[in-house]
């Protein structure tokens, strides 16, 4: 592993770095695997009565006149048109005034960039322009494109990762020869030099299943190993039947539906049961989970044990525990002594917390990854309820469990995993789900519109909020970055203001500290902002039953899965809620994958029906999930070779269960290191 820092790379010092660690790279190894989000190809120029609205287009451009230069020189807009019966096409830059010597009359270059219709003429704007000897040389070769922050380019990304790809290469592959000769993959040293920069297609696409591959493969193998250690562990907190659990289900406003109380006799079972519980229970957005995990914290509480409730967020670990304590106040239950402890408790508080673990005063305590460093010490911790599987490692998994004797470990998912995926992907774990939405809930109205529906959309915003609903609407970035088009929260909020005047709009983002954070999420959540502009840190989880309007901009910038999960934050309550799915542009298959959404709220038939849409072929569009597990594989997209890497740990379990074969040591060491690794990115 090659843990040297960014700086030791020919021309990064500390402010580049810094560019670097904004989106979450600090060292070598973390650069080399991260992959370009898309790739840009360089095509054949198109006469222009064949160039594509919308797409990128290449054009061969002989310029018959100079081009003209408008403004001034702080402001300059250079205009050049081309004309080919009956076609005609305008090009402009901003703000490069220069380019009217590079553009001289008779000289012939080709012009690259995005084809679109305004005020009934065809433009292009800021297109790139190419020699045609130059544009020669990059015919049908992929560019990657990164993601990026304000700062750090496309260029900065690539030349590093260029350098790293020379500085390491040739690695010793640690796939035995035996799986990658079985299972058709690559060498380690070609998958990265053409994930990164592909000669083609074809290249790519072998790059791409190999990486795929690995990645699956090393988690299932430390799926397996997990699933050694504590599979049939006895029950160290075993629980008596209490009557308390009882009580609370029958003071609900709401009756449990069938499907919460089937799985809820599930894990009333699994907790009374002599072996240890490892359960998952799955469920569409807004099937109603949280109440079976407090369910199941207040029945370890009820026999004197500790729970402790993890979640990827901390707007979300504020959110669950407001509302444990409102559900324990109401069932004079406030002798459990709930705690919230996130990275943003303040020091004095947070001793009391680890005071109060450590003595067994406090029962029950939610929070995020700051549950499980190293100073939290608990008295009898019997319970440990994840949220959102899919954004902890395996070994985050364990570290809690790991804390005192094996306790009862219970994950929550909303994300629609085919049943035999999920059995691969939580392995260790038996499966409950709830099939079914609490009653009174009416289906969610949705459209696919484009932009020039904004104006109504607002409208329609209006009147929900002057039903007294509320809306959220999200976008892509948080603020503009240079080559990308896409809607960002900053703005976007400054404009909402304007346009929904006497409305309190206000903005969430990942990128604001904490405490911001949750004064913004508290006060949407009692109704004072009325619409809240976010990017998707409020996708899983969140819950704002007054919120009745959805809106996502640039819809075609997130896989189904996704939208699915952002849909499901509306239409939680008795309200009629409505979802508006703003394109930003005119592709085909954008349209048919957003029909998928348009017709159905059931999140496992939008997966299925997705994935039959894309096939196995597509290797470029966006991911389906969410998930940070995986840097490359989607779980959707690549279920076959999540199938084959899941038959080839089994093969290789079976055959040399303990990595003692000198094939295998090589793998043995980056075993441990994967697992070490996801320890480090929580600061264990
Ligand atoms: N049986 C029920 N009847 C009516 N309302 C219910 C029922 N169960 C839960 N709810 C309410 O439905 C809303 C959604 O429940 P919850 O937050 O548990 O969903 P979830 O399954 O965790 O969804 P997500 O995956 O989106 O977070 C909450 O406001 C909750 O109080």
């Amino acid at each position: 592993m090659n843990t040297e820092p960014l700086t030791t790379l020919k021309g990064i010092g500390e402010k580049t770095e810094k560019l670097f660690a904004k989106v979450g790279i600090y060292n070598l190894q973390q650069l080399l695997h991260y992959y370009p989000r898309d790739y840009d190809c360089y095509a054949e120029p198109v006469p222009l009565r064949e160039c594509r609205q919308e797409e990128k287009n290449a054009v061969y451009g002989r310029i018959v006149h100079s081009p003209s230069v408008k403004g001034n020189q702080r402001k300059s807009i250079v205009v050049l048109e081309l004309y080919e019966e009956p076609v005609r096409l305008q090009l402009t830059w901003f703000n490069m005034p220069f380019l009217r010597s590079t553009l001289k009359k008779g000289s012939v270059f080709i012009f690259r960039g995005k084809i679109q219709e305004k005020s009934g003429r065809l433009v292009m704007e800021q297109p790139e322009i190419f020699t045609p000897a130059a544009y020669h040389e990059l015919l049908a070769s992929l560019q990657p494109v990164y993601g990026l922050t304000a700062g750090l380019t496309n260029k900065m990304v690539s030349k590093a990762v260029a350098q790293v790809l020379e500085r390491c290469a040739p690695a010793q592959d640690y796939l035995p020869e035996k799986i990658r000769a079985r299972y058709e993959l690559c060498e380690i040293n070609y998958a990265l030099h053409e994930a990164h920069f592909p000669k083609d297609q074809e290249h790519l696409k072998t790059a791409r299943r190999r990486i795929v591959f690995e990645e699956f493969f090393l988690f299932i193998l430390s799926l397996r190993q997990l699933k050694e250690q504590t599979e049939g562990i006895t029950n160290a907190f075993p629980i008596r039947a209490v009557w308390k659990t009882e009580e609370v289900i029958e003071n609900m406003p709401y009756r449990l539906t069938n499907a919460q109380m089937r799985v809820w006799g599930e894990l009333e079972r699994d907790l009374k049961g002599h072996t240890r519980m490892a359960r998952l229970v799955q469920g569409d957005v807004g099937s109603g989970k949280t109440i079976l995990a407090f369910l199941a914290m207040i029945m370890t509480a009820e026999n004197g044990y500790q729970s402790a409730l993890m979640v990827p967020t901390e707007v979300l670990a504020r959110q669950h525990y407001e509302s444990l304590c409102t559900l324990l106040k109401e069932n004079n239950l406030t002798e459990y002594n709930p705690r919230l402890l996130t990275g943003s408790t303040k020091a004095k508080e947070r001793r009391e917390i680890y005071a109060s673990l450590e003595d067994g005063s406090c029962k029950m305590v939610i929070g995020t990854h700051a549950l499980i460093q190293e100073k939290v010490q608990y008295k009898n911790l019997a319970l440990v309820i994840t949220d959102e599987q899919h954004r902890f490692g395996v070994r985050q998994r364990t570290a809690l469990a790991e804390k005192g004797e094996p306790p009862n470990v219970l994950v929550m998912s909303a994300t629609p995993i085919p049943r035999t995926l999920a059995i691969i992907l939580y392995g260790d774990l038996s499966i409950s789900v709830i099939d079914e939405l609490p009653a009174k809930r009416l289906p969610i109205k949705n459209c696919v519109v484009d932009t020039s529906y904004r104006p109504k959309a607002y409208r329609f915003i209006t009147r929900q909020v002057e039903l007294g609903r509320q809306a959220y609407v999200i976008c892509p970035m948080v603020e503009e970055s240079e080559g990308l088009e896409a809607e960002n929260v900053t703005d976007y909020t400054q404009l909402l203001k304007k346009e929904l005047p006497g409305i309190t709009v206000e903005m969430l983002h990942g990128q604001m500290k904490a405490a911001q954070k949750n004064e913004i999420m508290e006060r949407f959540a009692s109704g004072e902002i009325q619409v809240l502009v976010s990017t998707t840190v409020v996708e899983v989880g969140v819950n704002v039953p007054n919120a009745t309007v959805m809106m996502v901009e640039n819809a075609e910038r997130f896989g189904l899965a996704q939208l699915h999960q952002l849909r499901g934050r509306v239409g939680r309550g008795e309200h009629q809620s409505y979802c508006i799915f703003i394109r930003g542009n005119k592709d085909q298959e954008t349209a048919k994958r957003l029909e998928i959404l348009n017709h159905s709220n059931d999140g496992f038939y939008i997966a299925s029906e997705d994935l039959k849409l894309r096939g196995s072929g597509d290797l470029l569009g966006t991911r389906q999930s969410g998930d940070m597990e995986f840097q490359m594989a989607d779980i959707f997209r690549d279920a076959d070779i999540l199938q084959k890497a899941s038959e080839a740990a089994s093969e290789l379990l079976a055959d040399d269960p303990y990595f003692e074969k000198p094939e295998h040591e090589l793998l043995k060491k980056v075993m441990k290191s994967y697992l070490d690794l996801e320890n480090h990115d929580i600061g264990l």
